[in-house]
C-alpha cells in the first residue's frame, strides 16, 4: 500500500523506528501476560509490528530519492482506508446477518462460546461503527482537508499512523470479544490498554488535522473540515470520560471503571448518545457538505445555515444523553432536560437534511441518473426521517412504549443503514475513479444494482423492525379484564419470529450491495492506469449565497 517513493529519507526512518516500537509493545504486552487476552493482543501488535519492520526496513537503504511529490495531494493513506472500510463493511455486515439469523434460529448456536450471540453482537456493532464507518470517516477527512485547504497533509507518517493504529485498535476490541472479554459499556467494550492505545492515536489524529489546515492556501477553512474537527475533537474528549478505569493488574485485561451507581450510567450514556452524535452524524455531515456539492456541481444552497446547523448540533447533541435512561433512577429534571433538548435538537438536524436536500435544486436530472448522487440524495432523507423519529423517542411517553423494544433496533437502523451507510457509498463512488484517474467506476451498472439493493434492504429491515417493536411494546402492555397482563413474555418473543426472518433478509440484500460495492472498487483501483494522477474536481468553497 505505502510505496516508499512518497516518503523522504527521514521519514523513511522514523517509519522504520515506529514500527520496531509496535513490535517491542507488543512483545513486552505477550510477555508481561502469558497467557489470556492480553496475551494473545500483545502477540498481534508484535506480528503487525515486524511486518512493519520488514515493510519500511526494506526502503532504508533504497538509495533512489523519493519523489518530491508537494504539487500532489498524498492520498496512499485515503486508498487504504477506503479498503479497510470495504473489509470492514462485509465482515461486520457479515456478522449483523449472521447474529440476525440467530435470534430467528437459535439452534444455529454451538457449543463454542465464540459463536455465541452475546459475543457476536459487539463484533457486528464495533466492526461496523469504528471499522466501516471509522475508516470512511478518517480516509475521507483526509482526502476533504488537503482538497478544502488546497495543501498536501502536512506530514507523510503521522496519517499513516493514525489509520494503522486505528485498525489495531479495532483488532484487538473485536476479538477480545470473540474471547470473552468487554468492559460491559455498549460501543465501548475494549479493554483498557487498547482506550490508551486509541487516545494516542487520536491525539496524533488531531494534530496532523491541525497542522494540515494551518498550511492551508485556502483563507477560508470550508463547513466540512468544522465538522470533521468536531467528531475528532469530541470523540477524544467522550472517550477518554467513558472510559477511566483502574486496571486490575498492569498484565491482565480485566480493569474497573471508576463512575459507579447512576453517575455510571449517565456518563455511559452522555458517551453512547454522542457517540452517535458526533461518530455518527457530525463527522458524516462533513462528508455530505463536501461530497454532494461536488458531486452535483451545485454549491451548497444555503452556506450560512450550515453554519448555523454546525453551531446547533454541537450546542443540543451534548445534552440529550439522559433520553436513554427515561423511567430509571436518573432524577426526574435530568430526563426532562434530556428529552427537552432532543426535541429542540430537530431543528438544526432537519437544517441541515433540508439544506443538502435543497442543493440538489436544479439537479435533479442528475439524481435520476447518477446512483452515486442518488446515495447521497436517500442518505439526506434517511438523516431527516431518522432525527425526526430519534426525537420523537426521546419524548418521555413515547418512551414508555419503544424502550427495550425492536423499535429501538429500527430507529439505530434506519439512521446507520439509509444515513451512515448511504453516504459512505456516495462518497466512495465519487472518490475511487477520482484516486485510480478514471472517468467512472470499472461498473457503472453494478452501482444501479448497489443502491436498489441498499435502499430495498434498508426499508425491509426497518418496517420489520417498527412492527416488531410496536407490536411488542402493545403486547408487555395489554391487561386483559382482571388487571392480569394478557400475554407472557415468551409469547411476545414468538410472535417475533416472521420479523426476524424478514430482517434477515434485507440484512442480506444489504451486505449483497456492500459485497458489490467491494468488488467494483477493486476492479477499479486494479484497472487504474499505473501511478495514477488524480483527477480532481476542485472545490471551491461557496461564499453564504
Ligand atoms: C447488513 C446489515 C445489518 C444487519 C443485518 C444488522 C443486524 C443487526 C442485529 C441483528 C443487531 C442486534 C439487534 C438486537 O440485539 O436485537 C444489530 C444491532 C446494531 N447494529 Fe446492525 N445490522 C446491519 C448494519 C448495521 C450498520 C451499517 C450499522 C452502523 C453503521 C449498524 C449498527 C448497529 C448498532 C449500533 C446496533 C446496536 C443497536 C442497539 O443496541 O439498540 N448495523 N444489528
Ligand atoms: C435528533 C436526533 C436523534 C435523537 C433525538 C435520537 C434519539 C434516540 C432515542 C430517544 C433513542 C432510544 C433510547 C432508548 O429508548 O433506549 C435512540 C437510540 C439510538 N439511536 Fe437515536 N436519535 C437521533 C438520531 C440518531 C441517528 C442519526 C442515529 C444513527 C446514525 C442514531 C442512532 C441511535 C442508536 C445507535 C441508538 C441505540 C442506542 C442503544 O440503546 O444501544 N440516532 N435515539
Ligand atoms: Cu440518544
Amino acid at each position: 500500500m505505502t510505496s516508499a517513493g512518497t516518503l523522504s529519507s527521514f521519514e523513511r526512518r522514523i517509519a522504520f523506528a515506529l514500527s520496531i516500537a509496535l513490535a517491542i509493545i507488543g512483545f513486552a504486552m505477550a510477555a508481561a501476560a502469558g497467557k489470556g487476552v492480553m496475551a494473545v493482543h500483545g502477540a498481534m501488535a508484535l506480528a503487525l509490528g515486524l511486518f512493519l519492520v520488514f515493510r519500511t526496513g526494506g526502503a532504508l537503504y533504497d538509495d533512489a530519492p523519493g519523489p518530491e511529490r508537494h504539487d500532489r495531494y498524498f492520498d496512499g493513506p485515503t486508498r487504504f482506508g477506503i479498503v479497510m472500510t470495504l473489509v470492514w463493511a462485509i465482515v461486520a455486515m457479515g456478522v449483523g446477518v449472521w447474529v440476525s439469523a440467530l435470534l430467528y434460529w437459535p439452534e444455529g448456536t454451538t457449543a463454542l462460546p465464540w459463536t455465541s450471540f452475546g459475543r457476536l453482537r459487539p463484533v457486528h456493532t464495533t466492526g461496523i461503527i469504528f471499522g466501516f464507518g471509522g475508516n470512511a470517516l478518517i480516509a475521507t477527512s483526509f482526502y476533504v482537508l488537503q482538497r478544502t485547504a488546497r495543501t498536501r497533509l502536512a506530514d507523510a507518517i503521522s496519517p499513516w499512523f493514525v489509520l494503522i493504529g486505528f485498525n489495531l485498535f479495532c483488532l484487538w476490541a473485536v476479538s477480545g470479544y470473540l474471547m470473552g472479554s468487554t468492559q460491559s459499556k455498549e460501543y465501548a467494550e475494549a479493554e483498557w490498554y487498547a482506550d490508551i492505545w486509541l487516545v494516542i492515536v487520536w491525539v496524533v489524529y488531531f494534530t496532523v488535522y491541525i497542522r494540515t489546515l494551518a498550511r492551508r492556501h485556502e483563507p477560508h477553512i470550508y463547513v466540512a473540515n468544522w465538522y470533521y474537527m468536531a467528531f475528532i475533537l469530541i470523540v477524544a474528549m467522550l472517550h477518554i470520560v467513558n472510559n477511566l478505569a483502574l486496571p486490575v493488574r498492569w498484565n491482565t485485561a480485566d480493569s474497573f471503571t471508576i463512575w459507579a451507581g447512576v453517575q455510571d450510567a449517565m456518563i455511559q450514556w452522555w458517551y453512547g448518545h454522542n457517540a452517535v452524535a458526533f461518530f455518527l452524524t457530525s463527522g458524516f455531515l462533513g462528508m455530505l457538505y463536501y461530497y454532494l456539492p461536488v458531486r452535483s456541481g451545485r454549491p451548497i444552497w444555503s452556506y450560512r445555515l450550515s453554519i448555523l446547523s454546525f453551531w446547533g448540533i454541537v450546542f443540543f447533541y451534548i445534552w440529550v444523553g439522559s433520553h436513554h435512561l427515561h423511567y430509571t433512577a436518573l432524577p426526574y429534571w435530568v430526563q426532562t432536560l434530556g428529552m427537552t433538548f432532543s426535541v429542540m435538537l430537530l431543528v438544526p438536524s432537519w437544517a441541515s437534511a433540508g439544506n443538502a436536500i435543497a442543493t440538489l435544486n436544479g439537479a435533479w436530472h442528475k439524481v435520476r441518473d447518477d446512483a452515486t448522487l442518488r446515495f447521497m440524495f436517500v442518505a439526506a432523507v434517511f438523516y431527516g426521517l431518522s432525527t425526526f423519529e430519534g426525537s420523537f423517542l426521546a419524548i418521555r411517553p413515547v418512551n414508555s412504549l419503544s424502550h427495550y423494544t425492536d423499535w429501538t433496533v429500527g430507529h439505530v437502523h434506519s439512521g446507520t443503514l439509509g444515513w451512515v451507510a448511504m453516504i459512505i457509498f456516495g462518497a466512495i463512488y465519487t472518490m475511487v475513479p477520482q484516486l485510480s484517474g478514471r472517468e467512472a467506476m470499472a461498473w457503472p451498472r453494478a452501482i444501479e444494482w448497489h443502491f436498489w439493493l441498499a435502499v430495498g434492504g434498508t426499508l425491509v429491515y426497518v418496517v420489520a423492525m417498527w412492527n416488531a417493536g410496536i407490536t411488542q411494546g402493545l403486547m408487555w402492555r395489554a391487561y386483559d379484564e382482571n388487571g392480569a397482563l394478557s400475554y407472557s413474555f415468551v409469547q411476545s418473543v414468538e410472535a417475533m419470529a416472521p420479523y426476524y426472518l424478514i430482517r434477515t433478509i434485507g440484512g442480506g440484500m444489504f451486505l449483497t450491495g456492500a459485497i458489490i460495492c467491494a468488488l467494483n472498487c477493486l476492479a477499479t483501483f486494479r484497472s487504474a492506469p499505473y501511478m495514477a494522477e488524480p483527477r480532481d474536481v476542485p472545490l471551491k468553497p461557496q461564499p453564504a449565497e
